[in-house]
């Protein structure tokens, strides 16, 4: 771990990856005197304003389509555009602001937009109208996040650690107890293709969550944890709201989100049907 970590601050003057886009609120060039985390619950984290997510779809051309010098050509003299492009508007007019200190859960069917919304906050998808504003850094925690699969649990923890931005000594100091809180014990010497998903996604939660957090997405990455871990990682995401980041979880198993979250977004076909308390919003999105 010391050889490793050694190695990788070796690598100089590189800025670390991050993830996701910083859009901040506010215009102003030079950076705030104090961090976002300073900032006294209850002030804007994130802003979403009329938001509409449209994907663009290539699917397979029907025979009559398939790309021949005759059908090109008709197209173009025609003005048509790609036959077999299709759009999928998945996120049609959210708007919604978050806070310091919130941890909003969201909730709605398969295909309701819930993914798509947490990889536009963490602005990994450009927004077809409307407009995210962020006050910091949003990170987001999915089970595909990128870790790499051929690479030792060791390996992963550093660099995963390093593409959050912490420093050597900062990883130093949270490397076993990102070890010990995934629970994976001595697999960390061996690579991560060797995991049950199960494995993997703790790993990935304990990876991310190590870090005090301005914004945390987190998409479903509890699903796979058992009793134990999820209760661990529900005591998590607590101690990241109490430190005033704010959380927004996706979750099919909807105990996890009544017992983390202080708020509710309810997703129905891309639109908002309903935001609040958290007991309110699950009561009427489990009877309807
Ligand atoms: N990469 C993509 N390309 C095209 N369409 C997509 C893509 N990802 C999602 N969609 C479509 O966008 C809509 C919303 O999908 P999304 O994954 O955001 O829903 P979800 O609520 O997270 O679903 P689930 O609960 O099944 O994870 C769906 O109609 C889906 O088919």
């Amino acid at each position: 771990m010391a050889e490793l970590t050694k190695e990788l601050s070796q690598v100089k003057g590189e800025e670390p990856a991050v993830r996701g886009k910083d859009v901040r609120v506010h215009p102003n060039p030079e950076p705030p005197a104090k961090g976002p985390l300073d900032a006294p619950t209850g002030t804007p984290t994130v802003i979403v304003d009329d938001l509409h997510i449209v994907y663009r779809v290539y699917g397979a051309a029907s025979e009559n389509e398939k790309g021949n010098a005759v059908n090109a050509l008709t197209r173009i003299l025609k003005r048509q555009g790609r036959p077999q492009m299709k759009e999928v508007h998945a996120v049609k007019g959210v708007s919604f602001v978050a806070y310091h200190g919130d941890a909003i859960g969201v909730v709605g069917r398969n295909g309701s937009g819930k993914s798509t919304l947490l990889r536009a906050i963490a602005g990994l998808l450009p927004p077809h109208e409307g407009a995210v504003y962020t006050d910091g850094q949003p990170s987001l925690l999915g089970v595909n996040a990128a870790l790499m699969r051929e690479l030792t649990g060791e390996r992963n923890i550093v660099l995963g650690c390093y593409a959050m931005g912490m420093t050597p000594a900062e990883v130093r100091e949270k490397y076993q107890e990102i070890v010990d809180f995934s629970g994976i014990d001595e697999f960390v010497q061996l690579p991560m293709s060797t995991y049950s998903s199960g494995m993997g996604a703790r790993l990935r939660f304990a990876i991310s969550s190590a870090k005090t957090h301005d914004v945390l997405l987190i998409d479903e990455a509890l699903a796979t944890g058992d009793r134990e871990f999820r209760k661990k990682s529900e005591q998590r995401i607590r101690q990241i709201r109490e430190s005033a980041g704010t959380v927004f979880l996706v979750a099919h198993d909807l105990k996890v989100i009544e017992q983390t979250c202080n708020r509710v977004i309810w997703l129905h076909k891309g639109k908002i049907k309903m935001d609040g308390d958290p007991k309110e919003v699950l009561a009427a999105y489990t009877k309807g």
